[in-house]
C-alpha cells in the first residue's frame, strides 16, 4: 500500500486539509503517516484506522520511506528538509509552501485550471507539485474562463487580503486590536447621544498612541489597512506583488514569448479569511457583457457569477459569505468608460481553501490516481 506522510497536518492550512480530507472521505486506498517538528512520539490524528504515533518530521531515513509527502508546513521547512531528502529519494513532493513554486521542476497546481499542465508533468516524471499563492488561485479560480479562451491582454488585481494569509498569529492580533478599540470607546457607544467625533478622536488617538496590539503586523489594521504585504522585491513592487505575474503565468504554462502581464497593489484589510481582488482587465477584443459572464460562469463548478446590483452584491459576494466555502463569487462585471474592451470586476474567496489547502488535497489524489 503507498505511503503518505503528513507534516504540517496541525497547523492552520493543515487543519483545513484534514477537514476537507475527512469531508470528502479522502482516508482510503493508502497508508497515512502523521509527522511533527516538535510532537514526535505523542499520539496523531486517527483517521479512521486508530491513532499510531507521530514521527519525526525532522527524520529523513523515516520521510524516504514515503511515497507521496504533503507538506503545509512552511517554507522554513521545506527549505531544511526538501534537499536532504531529494538527494537519496524519489517520491512526490506535495507542498503550500512557496519555496519551490518557480523551481524548472516543479508544477504550480490547480487542476481545475491547468490540470493539462499537471497531467504532463506527471507523464513526463515530475515530482514536485507545489500549491499557488492564494490570490493568484483565487484570481484564477474566478477568471479562470477568460484565461482559458485566451482573452486576457492584460490584468490588473488590486487586493484586499484577508489577516489569515498572515497567520493564525496575525488573526488573533486583528480581534485583539479590535477589541481594545472598542474598550476605549465602549461608554460613548452605549451612549447614542454621544458625538460622533469624540468617539473618532479617542479611536484615532488609540490608533497612534503606540498602545494597540501590533507585534505581529508592525501597525494596527483594526480601523485601517496596511498596503503592504511580504518583502519589498524589485521596482518597488512587493513580493506578494510579484507573484501575480510570475505564479499566474507559470500555472497557464505560458513562456516569456507569451507572457500575459499581471501587476497591481496587494493590500492587508480586516477580512478574516477571505481574500478579495477588484480587477480591471483588457481583453483582446470587445465582446458583449452577457457573453463575457457566460464564459466566466462556465470555467469550473466553484466559481459564481452574482449579479451587478446592490442586493445580490450584498448577499453574495463579501467575505461574510464565501468564508468557509469553495465557491468563488465574481461580482460588479461591466464593461469600463476607458473603452469597450476594458472590462472590471470583483471577485471574493476563501484563503485557507482554494487559496491554500484545497489545491493540494487535490493533487494527492490526482497523484495517487496516477501511481494507483
Ligand atoms: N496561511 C496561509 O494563508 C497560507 C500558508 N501557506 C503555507 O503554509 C504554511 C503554514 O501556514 P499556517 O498553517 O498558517 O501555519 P501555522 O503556524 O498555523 O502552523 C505551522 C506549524 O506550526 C506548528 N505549531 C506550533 N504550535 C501549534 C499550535 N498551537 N497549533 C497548531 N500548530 C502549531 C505545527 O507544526 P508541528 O506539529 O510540527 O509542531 C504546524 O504544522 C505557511 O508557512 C505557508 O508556507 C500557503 C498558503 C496560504
Ligand atoms: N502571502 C499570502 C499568504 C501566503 O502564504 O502566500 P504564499 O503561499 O504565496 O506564501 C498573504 O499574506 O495573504
Amino acid at each position: 500500500m503507498l505511503k503518505v506522510g503528513f507534516v504540517g497536518w496541525r497547523g492552520m492550512v493543515g487543519s483545513v486539509l484534514m477537514e476537507r480530507m475527512r469531508a470528502e472521505n479522502d482516508f482510503q486506498g493508502f497508508e497515512p503517516v502523521f509527522f511533527t517538528t516538535s510532537q514526535s512520539g505523542k499520539p496523531g490524528p486517527d483517521v479512521g484506522m486508530g491513532a499510531k504515533s507521530l514521527e519525526d518530521a525532522m527524520n529523513i531515513d523515516k520521510l524516504a520511506e514515503m511515497d507521496i509527502i504533503l507538506s503545509c508546513q512552511g517554507g522554513d521547512y521545506t527549505n531544511a528538509v526538501y534537499a536532504p531528502l531529494r538527494a537519496r529519494w524519489n517520491g512526490y513532493w506535495i507542498d503550500a509552501a512557496s519555496t519551490l513554486r518557480m523551481a524548472d521542476d516543479a508544477i504550480i497546481v490547480l487542476d481545475p485550471v491547468n490540470r493539462n499542465v499537471i497531467d504532463a508533468g506527471l507523464q513526463s516524471g515530475i515530482k514536485n507539485y507545489i500549491g499557488g499563492n492564494c490570490t493568484v488561485s483565487l484570481m484564477l479560480m474566478a477568471l479562470g474562463g477568460l484565461f482559458e479562451k485566451g482573452l486576457v491582454e492584460w490584468i490588473t488585481s488590486m487586493t484586499y487580503q484577508a489577516a489569515s494569509g498572515a497567520g493564525a498569529k496575525n488573526m488573533r492580533e486583528l480581534l485583539t486590536q479590535m477589541g481594545e478599540l472598542n474598550g476605549e470607546v465602549s461608554d460613548l457607544l452605549a451612549d447614542p447621544a454621544s458625538a460622533i467625533l469624540d468617539i473618532d478622536t479617542k479611536v484615532t488617538a488609540k490608533l497612534n498612541d503606540g498602545t494597540l496590539s501590533t507585534a505581529n503586523f508592525g501597525a494596527p489594521l483594526a480601523g485601517s489597512l496596511i498596503p503592504w504585504i511580504d518583502k519589498l522585491w524589485e521596482n518597488g513592487q512587493t513580493k506578494e506583488e510579484w507573484k501575480g505575474i510570475a505564479e499566474t503565468n507559470k500555472i497557464l504554462g505560458k513562456t516569456a514569448a507569451n507572457l500575459i502581464p499581471v501587476d497591481g497593489q496587494c493590500v492587508r484589510i480586516g477580512a478574516m479569511r477571505c481574500h478579495s481582488q477588484g480587477f480591471t482587465i483588457k481583453l483582446k477584443q470587445d465582446l458583449p457583457l452577457a457573453e463575457i459572464e457566460s464564459i466566466i460562469a462556465s470555467h469550473n463548478e466553484w466559481v459564481k457569477v452574482i449579479p451587478n446590483d446592490k442586493e445580490s452584491t450584498l448577499h453574495g459576494l463579501t467575505p461574510v459569505q464565501a468564508s468557509g466555502t469553495l465557491t468563488v463569487p465574481v461580482g460588479r462585471i461591466r464593461k469600463m468608460n476607458l473603452g469597450p474592451e476594458y472590462i472590471t470586476a470583483f471577485t471574493v474567496g476563501d484563503q485557507l481553501l482554494w487559496g491554500a489547502a484545497e489545491p493540494v488535497r487535490r493533487m494527492l489524489k490526482i497523484t495517487l490516481a496516477h501511481l494507483g
